[in-house]
């Protein structure tokens, strides 16, 4: 199948910010996490692929096809809940509910009735007049009931309680289940990153530094404790180190070091991944 997205050589430049140059494929049934610290463009990156944004070079394909010409048949095939929203204050829930729901054909209102029940969504509240986190509830049933093959989610859970947080990733991984789609969130939330993504595509201050299998990336990182002392200089895989402990993100390249040069180790652990996250966005 082809991928739902594909982004080649794409970058753009806001006043001293750089972002890309980023290449990225998001295959069918797939859930990636765009992580990243502060700033580093995820948002920004969300918005040139809803075409919100224009970019300085590269392209962007949406089910086949590019983004940002005449053929605007792929917003269909999207929907997005972006960080924040404007314009809505005014509106109710139900008088909200009745607009989005006009404009995609393939609405689930029983859905949308569900996750509205399951948060405790006051539909005849002006939405200008809801706490943030019921409003970002809100937004979230009026993004995922629009059953399209792809949602794009910017930092959905930022405001919500914890039983919220939780219901939500049952109702993504609900979703996912019914087949033939594909979610892109960007999040800070760490629970949101293990529990839900099959990928994680890492951004550091605009910049790709890579886009790692989510078990492959948790296995690739090991913390050595070792019983004697370490060459000054680095050695293989070595990402950090803190005598007696090394951390290597190549363990094996790491282990035939240590036994060539006859240095022992008590004891090995992987990593969690909020430990992995950490090291690639700051060492
Ligand atoms: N409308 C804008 N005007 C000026 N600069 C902007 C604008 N939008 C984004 N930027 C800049 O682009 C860079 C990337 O911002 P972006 O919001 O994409 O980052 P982010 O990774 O989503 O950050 P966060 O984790 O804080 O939400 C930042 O340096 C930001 O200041």
């Amino acid at each position: 199948m082809e991928p739902y997205v594909e982004i080649s050589n794409l970058q753009k430049k806001i006043d001293d910010f750089q972002l890309g140059p980023i290449d990225l494929a998001i295959e069918p049934e797939t859930i990636t996490a765009l992580v990243g610290n502060n700033g580093s463009g995820k948002s920004t990156l969300l918005k040139l692929i809803m075409n919100l944004a224009s970019s300085d070079s590269g392209n962007i394909k949406l089910f086949n096809t590019p983004v940002g010409k005449e053929d605007e048949s792929w917003q269909r095939n999207v929907a997005y809940l972006p960080q924040s929203t404007i314009g809505m204050d005014a509106y109710t829930g139900n008088a909200l509910k009745a607009l989005i729901e006009s404009l995609y054909p393939k609405w689930d209102n029983a859905l949308f009735m569900e996750l509205i029940n399951l948060f405790d969504v006051p539909l005849n509240k002006r939405f200008g007049k809801m706490s943030q986190g019921v409003q970002q509830k809100l937004n979230l049933a009026l993004t995922v009931a629009r059953n399209t093959p792809l949602l794009l989610l910017d930092e959905p859970t930022a405001f919500m309680d914890i039983p919220s947080k939780k219901f939500f990733m049952d109702i993504l991984i609900d979703w996912m289940d019914k087949g033939d789609r594909s979610i892109i969130i960007t999040s800070h939330q760490v629970e949101d990153i293990k529990k839900l993504s099959d990928y994680l595509f890492v951004l550091r201050n605009g910049k790709v530094i890579g886009n790692f299998e989510k078990e492959a990336l948790t296995e690739s990182y090991k913390r050595y404790w070792l019983n004697s002392t370490l060459p000054n200089t680095a050695i293989p895989g070595e990402v950090s180190r803190a005598h007696p402990q090394i951390v290597s993100n190549h363990p094996e390249e790491t282990e035939i070091f240590l036994q060539k040069n006859n240095i022992g180790w008590i004891d090995r652990k992987s990593l969690e991944l909020e430990e992995i996250i950490t090291l690639l966005l700051t060492v």
